[in-house]
């Protein structure tokens, strides 16, 4: 399927329902249109303010991914004119964010392309800081609990947040006992049918998705920024192809939000209204402050096999690269029985998933496609544990002593490098850490 130019024909809100619909157009010989549904939470008695209207101007384009990538066109078009740094977060969203997708179908002109909008328009004047409690953006894993116990535990009333929540996120949320906000969204069936039947398709930022519907629904709702789990190590690239970082977790890293961040402020001139807490964190670190709740421990899960559209798994699958890694990850810091019952089997006692393990410590392979942390937090976990378990014999064995020279120098328990977080909650993420 050959399209010249993908664009944006329109969109509708309706304040009584909750309801926008996104329509997108890949134009060509033979076009194909789609809509996109998202449901918003409905606050009683709030008006729908200007800004919330301005969040969905920039969902609109962002949100688009997931039809761009049926047919990658090189032009990509936006329905209104943006301030210069809206421009360059959506440029950045479609080529970087999909450089994954670029990759793997061979299609090297992704990364090259430049958004285009009818005109330029000036960045907006900052407004007042949004104080009020944080809307606290849940996915089910590690991460997000950490975040809002620390966010709980200092007083500040978070408000837990999901974009469609499956059990494990409603579980979770009930193990918080919080009152948690949801929204839905709804991808346009056409999508599957033409993935059935061949249809280029690939990897999108999802992240970048979810981050503007909390952030529309914060504004609505009068609540404070949008606090987000992503860690340090989601900033580092699997691999670097013709030239281009290829990061899975694009939408994740330092830089991503930093552009959203910018761009929401250009074009609304809201002030701090998104922001990672543990962007200065190691996985390892938040698994050793994850061990500290144990709440939560029937329910946690951060297998993406249980966050499928179509038949997710009800918890942990137990044979994926995620799996893998938060199960050594979190193995130096609770007994192996507590361990097993989070993720309902040993994998140390599970020889055959050595050479996934093999794959996370970077022996002849790069980082899998996939959440999850770096070699050196790997190899710090491993170096952390015993030899009690057939698997890690078998790893200790084989990694070469050059990489425990390394990992002997590492840093994963000092917070550190860049990061968008207010000094007030940057000092609850010291206390945390203390
Ligand atoms: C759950 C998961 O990991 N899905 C990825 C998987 O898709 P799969 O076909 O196995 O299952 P579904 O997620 O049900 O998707 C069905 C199709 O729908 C497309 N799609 C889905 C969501 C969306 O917003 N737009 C879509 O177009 C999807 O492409 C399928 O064709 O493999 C896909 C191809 O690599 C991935 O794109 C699916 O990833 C989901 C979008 C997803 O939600 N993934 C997160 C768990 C995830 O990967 N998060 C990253 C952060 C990435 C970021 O930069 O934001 C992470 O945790 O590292
Ligand atoms: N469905 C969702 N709705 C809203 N926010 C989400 C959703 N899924 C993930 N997030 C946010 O994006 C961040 C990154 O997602 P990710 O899946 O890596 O994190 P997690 O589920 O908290 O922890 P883990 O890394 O253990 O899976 C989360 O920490 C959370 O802030």
């Amino acid at each position: 399927m050959q399209f010249d130019v993908m664009r944006f024909p329109s969109y509708a809100f309706d304040p009584t329902t909750g309801v926008a619909t996104f329509d997108y157009l890949l134009d060509g010989p033979s076009p194909l249109r789609f809509t996109e549904t998202i449901t918003f939470p409905v606050p009683a008695g709030r008006e729908v303010p200007e800004t919330f209207q301005r969040v969905l101007d920039l969902l609109h384009v962002v949100a688009g991914v997931s039809y761009f990538k049926v047919g990658a066109p090189p032009r990509v078009v936006t329905p209104k004119p943006f301030p210069q740094q809206v421009t360059d977060y959506l440029t950045a969203v479609y080529t970087e964010g999909m450089a994954e997708y670029a990759y793997r179908n061979q299609l090297p002109h992704v990364l090259e392309l430049t958004v285009q909008t009818p005109g330029v328009i000036p960045a907006a004047v900052p407004a007042e800081v949004q104080g009020g409690r944080p809307l606290s953006a849940v996915g089910g894993g590690k991460d997000s609990i950490v975040t809002l116990e620390i966010l709980r535990a200092a007083g500040l009333d978070p408000v837990p947040f999901s974009v469609n929540p499956n059990p494990v996120i409603e579980n979770v949320n009930a193990a918080s006992g919080l009152p948690a906000l949801a929204a839905r969204r709804k991808l346009d069936p056409e999508l599957f049918a033409l993935n059935k039947a061949g249809a280029l398709n690939g990897h999108i930022p999802v992240t970048a998705i979810n981050s503007l519907i909390a952030v529309a629904t914060a504004v609505w709702h009068g609540l404070g920024p949008v606090v987000m789990s992503n860690e340090r190590s989601a900033s580092d690239p699997n691999l670097i192809w013709n030239g281009h970082e290829v990061n899975h977790q694009w939408s994740k890293g330092v830089v991503a939000e930093g552009l959203l961040r910018d761009a929401v402020a250009a074009y609304t001139g809201l002030v701090d209204p998104y922001f990672s807490l543990l962007r200065t964190l190691s996985e390892l670190h938040i698994a050793q402050l994850f061990a500290g709740y144990t709440a939560y421990d029937d329910v946690v899960t951060s297998c993406n096999q249980a966050f499928k559209l179509h038949d997710p798994t009800t918890r942990w699958c137990g044979d994926c690269p995620k799996c893998r890694f938060v199960f050594l990850a979190m193995a130096p810091h609770m007994p192996r029985a507590r361990l097993t019952r989070i993720f309902g089997s040993d994998l140390f006692a599970d020889e055959a998933q050595t050479p996934g393990f093999l794959e996370l410590l970077g022996v002849d392979a790069h980082k899998p496609f996939e959440c999850v942390g770096e070699a050196e937090e790997c190899l710090v976990a491993l170096a952390l544990l015993p030899d009690d378990a057939p698997v890690l014999v078998a790893l200790r064995a084989a990694v070469p002593d050059s990489a425990w020279a390394d990992a002997s120098h590492s840093n994963v328990f000092t917070p550190g490098g860049p990061h968008h977080i207010p000094p007030a909650y940057y000092k609850l993420l010291t206390e945390a850490t203390a």
